[in-house]
């Protein structure tokens, strides 16, 4: 198995950190732009397996495409992050273009491969990709929904005092500050409906920080987080290459599935061997749906943007 991570950044370089100490790999590549970055980061991850007792070997490249020849699932990272104050919407112009030329890159060595599209703004990002690279739909998946949910499941468990790994949560919609969808009504404590031990105010506060969750910690750290983030997405790795059968929400190309079509949004998915492998109806409420509708509004504007900017 061979694993290309593209950008050694923050988000880049923890989630090849995962990959490595969960040994989702025999191989893995970490791609940047910038001299000497990724073979000094990969390097760094190396020493750690004397000591975490892993086996993939990292391997850091500047822009070497040919080294990623035959990944199973390339991972894009690359791109700006936003700064304390701006949307991910912000990132738009900069990252489009690097979002774009990688993925072509990519492909020159890579025709099959499964791509998970982290760059923000996210949903667009992987629509992009959806337009541009020719492969199946099924092949294109966007990193929001495991890292939001996981999100979700932290404000959850800090409110009810649980432990996190007891809840099912589950956020749907786009990856925006205001796109998100945090389905509570959905979420159970161990097969309970949450809403049962939790006021509404409550539940107010808990969907709230969710859906700013990722602009609270720009805002502390000054820059975007990256170690849920980095774990999100190697968490879907995983889901792929031991072909788990996972359910969780993640960004895929909606054809009529929650009343959208022409539209990357996240929903819930099936994670397997071949990407995503079937899109689950969670018969989401009309109040739900309409808020859905307003999420794919916002989503279909910014990627109106791709047109007028002649990305695709
Ligand atoms: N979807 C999600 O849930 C999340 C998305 N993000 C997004 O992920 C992206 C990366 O974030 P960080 O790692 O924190 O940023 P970072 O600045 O730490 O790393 C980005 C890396 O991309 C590299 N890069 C830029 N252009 C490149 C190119 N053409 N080819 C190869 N490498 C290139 C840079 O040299 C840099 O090392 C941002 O767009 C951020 O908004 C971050 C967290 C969560
Ligand atoms: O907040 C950001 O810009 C990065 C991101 O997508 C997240 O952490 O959710």
């Amino acid at each position: 198995m061979k694993i290309t991570v593209i950008g050694a950044g923050a988000v880049g370089a923890t989630c090849a950190d995962n990959i490595a100490r969960k040994e989702l790999a025999e191989e893995l590549i970490l791609l940047d732009i910038r001299e000497g970055f990724a073979e000094g980061k990969a390097i760094d991850m190396m020493q750690t397996s004397a000591l975490l007792e892993f086996d993939t070997k990292i391997k850091g490249v500047t822009n070497d495409y040919a080294a990623t020849a035959d990944s199973e699932v390339v991972v894009i990272t690359s791109g700006l992050p936003r700064k304390p104050g701006m949307t991910r919407e912000e990132l738009i112009g900069t990252n489009a273009g690097i979002v774009k030329s990688v993925t072509e890159n990519v492909l020159k060595y890579s025709p099959n491969t499964i791509i998970i599209v982290v760059s923000n703004p996210m949903d667009t990002m992987n629509y992009l990709t959806l337009k541009t690279s020719g492969l199946p739909k099924n092949r294109i998946l966007g990193m929001g929904g495991a890292l939001d949910s996981a999100r979700f499941k932290y404000y959850l468990s800090q409110e009810l005092g649980c432990s996190p790994a007891d809840l099912n949560a589950v956020v749907i919609g786009g990856h925006g500050d205001t796109t998100m969808i945090p389905l509570i009504k959905h979420a159970t404590w161990n097969s309970t409906p949450v809403t049962q031990f939790l006021s509404e105010e409550q539940q107010d506060k808990i969907v709230k920080a969710t859906m700013v969750g990722g602009a609270t910690l720009t805002g502390l750290i000054g820059t975007s987080a990256w170690y849920a983030p980095g774990a999100g997405t190697a968490f879907m790795v995983e889901a792929i290459v031991r072909d788990q059968k996972k359910l969780l929400s993640c960004g895929v190309a909606l054809e009529g599935e929650y009343g959208q079509s022409d539209i990357s949004l996240v929903v819930p998915v099936v994670l397997g061997k071949n990407g995503w492998e079937k899109i689950v109806d969670y018969k989401i409420s009309a109040d739900e749906q309409a808020t859905f509708n307003k999420s794919a509004d916002a989503v279909r504007a910014m990627n109106q943007v791709l047109v007028d900017s002649k990305f695709i």
